[in-house]
């Protein structure tokens, strides 16, 4: 067997790593790739999103042809879990595996980990880049190239570092969301990343269209290049991910009551808060299990499903009787009030981002009054935008 070529795609917290994952696994050419996929956050979203059947599997654990390394896995055993992983994966006789690390991680514990199974190799360390947050947070990117202190604002900072010890190993630096900023900013941010990795390639990416086979030709990177660039910069005895960027998953059954949870966003969205997702419902929308992604300051809802406590209403007598009494069964041990509906988000960031940010959601959350007047049908204003995108 021919060795399998290793596709590890790194970047900054949200900067849009699965959203091109999603897109590259529809791929007719990658049918037979294997996925690896890193998340700071024990809930494993990520693994989810990239599971044909959207379930989010065990930690550690491959199923089909994911492979879910959330929480530990991302971080103290990197090293030990990759080793598991492609023992496993290499039973499965990928044409190509697709590793998605965490937005934290920190590239040289990666890359070695990656690489340290003979019959794989580093085919492409892909650095995603935010082009919405380099602009409204980093200068366009000249805070990566010069010395400046970033407005004195320590997690910033915090930042500005994660972000150019990633691009520092680049051989491919992707711009992604390059439909939220004007094309004169994208050149400028085009100069300062080519400024900053000469050797890199640079592609641009809006709404995940940059397909891999658009980087066919720029050669693998060098592994002797990368270890003599870890030992120049230090970074040989390092902690797989960022310290002080850590994850704590915010849980509570009761509805969140819309206006207030949109007060929270606009007013505790601190710089040090950089990537919130997880599911949640509104008292507003009762029937819609809701994604929610942020990443510094760009914030979205999206629509996944129904929760079962509305589809056993069975409301458009679509389902049969048995398929509603399964679905009843399914709820029997389920909260009294609310069924399966509940909140679950990871945040990820700073500990004091984090905090502020963790009781603005405990009071956007229902009070016992307001619960009352969602069992009694009454509505609630609700800022968020009326119809939402389907989360594909
Ligand atoms: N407008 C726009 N939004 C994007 C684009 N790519 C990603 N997003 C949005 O940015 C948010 C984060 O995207 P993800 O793909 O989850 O980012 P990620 O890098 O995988 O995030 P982590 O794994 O948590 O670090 C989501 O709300 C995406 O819908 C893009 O090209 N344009």
């Amino acid at each position: 067997m021919d060795n399998v070529p290793i596709v590890a795609l790194c970047g900054f917290l949200g900067s849009g790593k699965t959203t091109l994952l999603r897109r590259w696994r529809r791929d007719e050419a990658l049918a037979n790739a294997a996925f690896i996929v890193h998340d700071l956050s024990e809930q494993g979203i990520d693994a989810s999103l990239l599971s044909p059947d959207d379930k989010t599997p065990q930690a550690g654990s491959l199923v089909g042809r994911v492979a879910a390394l959330h929480g530990q896995h991302s971080n103290k055993q990197l090293s030990e879990s990759l080793g598991t992983t492609l023992e496993e994966i290499s039973a499965l006789n990928p044409s190509i595996v697709l590793s998605e690390s965490t937005g934290a991680a920190r590239p040289w514990p990666l890359i070695k980990a990656l690489t340290q199974d003979s019959r794989f190799f580093l085919r492409h360390f892909i650095v995603t880049v935010d082009a919405l947050n380099l602009h409204r947070d980093f200068l366009d990117g000249k805070m990566l190239t010069a010395d400046l202190d970033a407005h004195g604002d320590p997690a910033l900072c915090r930042a500005v570092e994660v972000l150019a010890e990633q691009l520092a190993f680049a051989n491919v630096i992707v711009l992604t969301k390059t439909d939220t900023v004007t094309k004169a900013v994208i050149e400028n941010q085009v100069s300062y990343l080519q400024k900053l990795q000469p050797h890199a390639t640079i592609a641009l990416s809006a709404r995940a269209g940059l397909l891999l086979p658009q980087l066919e030709n720029t050669p693998p990177p060098n592994f002797l290049t990368l270890s003599n660039k870890a030992k120049q910069l230090g970074l040989i005895q390092q902690t797989s991910t960022a310290e002080n960027v850590e994850a704590v998953v915010f849980r509570d059954q009761r509805p969140f009551h819309p206006q207030r949870l949109h007060e929270a966003c606009m007013n505790h969205l601190g710089t040090g808060l950089y990537r919130t997702k997880g599911f949640l419902w509104l008292a507003s929308r009762p029937d819609h299990t809701l994604l929610w992604q942020q990443s510094g300051s760009q914030i979205s809802l999206e629509l996944t499903g129904l929760w079962r406590a509305e589809l056993a209403k069975n409301a458009d007598g679509k389902l049969l009787p048995e398929e509603v009494e399964h679905l009843q069964n399914m709820l029997k041990n389920e909260h009294p009030i609310f069924g399966d509906r509940h909140n679950e988000i990871t945040i990820i960031g700073i500990e004091t981002d984090r905090n502020a940010f963790l009781s603005a959601l405990k009071n956007a959350l229902c009070t016992p009054q307001e619960i009352e007047a969602w069992q009694n049908g009454e509505s609630f204003p609700d800022p968020w935008p009326k119809s939402l995108r389907h989360s594909q």
